[in-house]
């Protein structure tokens, strides 16, 4: 499928009230389309309303208003074959201790109405590195184990789309690099669309073609993820002096001057309004001899926190 594999339009999510409670109103309005195929981070604080846009999808919340089309089908119209193209790898670990791997993943292709002869069990045993432990009971299963597991589950029924709800939180670095290696092979290998909610910004900005930033229920920015990083307009241009300096220098407006601990010199400024050769020149006109120079670009983190901290900047 060429196209979105999910589009979203004025997605509203209000909770009930409950006892002292007021209604929570989660979601306001969100339209978002994900393109088929693609890998695409969905990012924001907490309580900004990736779990319930998530569980919306996942058909575990019930929508207050808008629409949602998955692989082409309307949860509304079609919510059999919306639900069927969609696979959530959830944030818990709720897996049934007394079941082993296999029966855990067979069950789930039962729940999915997946025929006994279409059964793809021993190919997500493998492709989660499960093999070995197929039959050992889950309550003997690492952690690390048990998040493969919900990953097989998410996996049973061969969606096109797959949903992956903070999938490294806590997560040693080995597994972690282990779960992408398997994620991104099922992109490039089955075409499979993934989603993912992370708070690491950093793999984020490594996996993720094209990213949505959510904050308090809208959805304030949806960009290329280099795009988004060259939104950012800031560069801080660091100088090593090659003699301590205790007065800092005359700069021109715009560039916010610092001086670290270690001596060196930091200048932030707008790239766009003032050249780098500039507070070059300024610093040489200060009488300040330079022995090192570096810069820093901005990252993700950054214009996350830069969109996030001020509403409505998008
Ligand atoms: N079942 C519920 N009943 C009432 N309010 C809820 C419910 N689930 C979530 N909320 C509220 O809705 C808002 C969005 O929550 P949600 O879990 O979707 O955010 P999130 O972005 O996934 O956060 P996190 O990163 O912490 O998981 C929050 O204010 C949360 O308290």
């Amino acid at each position: 499928m060429g196209g979105n594999a999910i589009e979203i339009e004025g997605l509203r999510k209000t909770y009930a009230a409950s006892g002292s409670q007021p209604p929570k109103e989660a979601l306001k309005g969100v339209d978002l389309d994900i393109p088929a195929g693609s890998i695409f981070g969905l990012l924001g604080p907490n309580g900004a309303g990736k779990s319930t846009l998530i569980n919306i999808l996942a058909g575990l919340v019930l929508k207050t208003s808008g629409r949602v089309r998955i692989w082409g089908f309307d949860q509304d119209v079609n919510p059999r074959q919306s639900r069927a193209s969609i696979g959530v790898m959830p944030q818990e670990l709720n897996i049934d201790p007394f079941f082993t791997p296999r029966a855990a993943l067979e069950v789930q292709a039962g729940l999915y109405g997946v025929p006994k002869s279409q059964r793809i069990t021993d190919r997500v045993l493998k492709a989660i590195g499960l093999e070995d432990k197929a039959d050992a009971y889950a309550r003997n299963l690492s952690g690390g184990m048990r998040r493969r597991l919900l990953l097989g589950k998410a996996l049973v029924h061969r969606p096109q789309v797959l949903v992956l709800d903070e999938p490294t939180a806590g997560v040693d670095i080995e597994l972690r690099q282990m779960l992408w290696t398997n994620i991104r092979r099922l992109n490039e290998e089955m075409g499979t669309t993934i989603i993912l909610t992370t708070h690491y910004l950093e793999e984020a900005e490594q996996m993720c073609e094209e990213i949505a930033i959510i904050n308090n229920g809208e959805v304030i920015a949806r960009d290329s993820t280099a795009a988004l990083v060259g939104r950012m307009d800031a560069k801080t241009l660091v100088i090593h002096p090659d003699d301590p300096v205790t007065d800092l220098p005359e700069m021109p407006g715009g560039v916010d001057t610092c001086q670290r601990r270690d001596g060196a010199l930091c200048f932030t400024y707008r790239r766009r309004e003032i050249p780098t050769g500039a507070v070059i020149e300024a610093v040489r006109a200060a009488g300040i001899t330079i022995r090192d120079i570096a810069t820093q670009e901005p990252d993700l983190e950054d214009v996350f926190v830069e969109l996030t901290s001020s509403k409505g900047a998008a």
